[in-house]
């Protein structure tokens, strides 16, 4: 992949939504397990819905090179906080990425940049890694707007828990207008925004894996993923057929 590949181990997150039944998940897994096994220049994780994650971890991925990643954590530490799964249970069960302020939390339960920096930091404490959402709208893109909205929504995990933990974070970039809508950025457009935000993060910024999302599929990673700067993809629809996405973790280490 890109020119700076020695740098940064490229990496492919699957994000299953609200999707799957356990018998749906187990193939899934099983899929994606099958095909990739060994040792792998991309590392590949998985993040299926909570109710998943045990599964996951007991029935497939205990022995594989699939990491586990969770969609969400609570911005609470612990207590009275009905139907919240704290940071802290999923290290437990064994997640080690946990998605972070993805749009769909942003829009659909207005999760602000506050209660999303106070997650990132939790998933650090609780020793994981969190993988950082950040895009634009169409209306914003359209007003020339995408990159005050990313210093904005970068800027507030940043101000919250320093630049050393931005530095051990996953960073996504998901414009809204291509999220579950078929239209991607062009490598261009994502280059520009992925370039933006490791300048945002000073000379950190250079340790940092910041990949795509946005109706990545097989037949468009392989230019996403030339670029400089696009460390990898966040992906929704195309994971949920393993073989779809085995393709697009191949395309990350051509
Ligand atoms: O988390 C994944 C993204 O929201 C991208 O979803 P998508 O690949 O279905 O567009």
């Amino acid at each position: 992949m890109g020119q700076l590949s020695n740098k940064r181990r490229p990496i492919i997150i699957a994000n299953w939504k609200l999707n799957g039944t356990t018998a749906f998940v187990s193939d899934l897994l099983d899929g994606i397990t099958e095909q990739w096994f060994g040792v792998h220049q991309a590392e590949v994780v998985v993040c299926p819905a909570f109710i998943h994650l045990a599964q996951a971890v007991n029935e497939h991925l205990a022995h594989s090179n699939v990491a586990l990643g969770a969609q969400d954590c609570s911005q609470f530490e612990e207590g009275a906080y009905t139907g919240d799964v704290s940071a802290e249970m999923l290290h437990d069960i064994g997640c080690q990425y946990v998605i972070v302020g993805h749009s769909e939390r942003r829009r659909f339960y207005s999760e602000s940049d506050a209660q999303v920096a106070k997650k990132f930091d939790l998933v650090h404490q609780s020793m994981m890694t969190p993988i950082l959402c950040v895009g634009e709208t169409q209306e914003q893109r359209e007003a020339g707007k995408t990159l005050d909205v990313i210093k904005r929504q970068v800027g507030a995990a940043l101000d919250y828990c320093g630049v050393e933990k931005l530095a051990r974070s996953v960073v996504a970039y998901e414009p809204l207008w291509a999220v579950g809508t078929g239209v991607t950025a062009t490598p261009d457009q994502a280059q520009e925004v992925h370039a933006f935000i490791r300048e945002l993060l000073g000379p950190v910024g250079q340790a940092v894996r910041i990949v795509y999302g946005g109706s990545v599929k097989a037949n468009n990673a392989e230019t996403l993923f030339a670029e400089p700067d696009i460390d990898g993809a966040l992906v929704g629809g195309a994971a949920l057929k393993a073989d779809d996405f085995i393709e697009i973790c191949k395309a990350a280490e051509l």
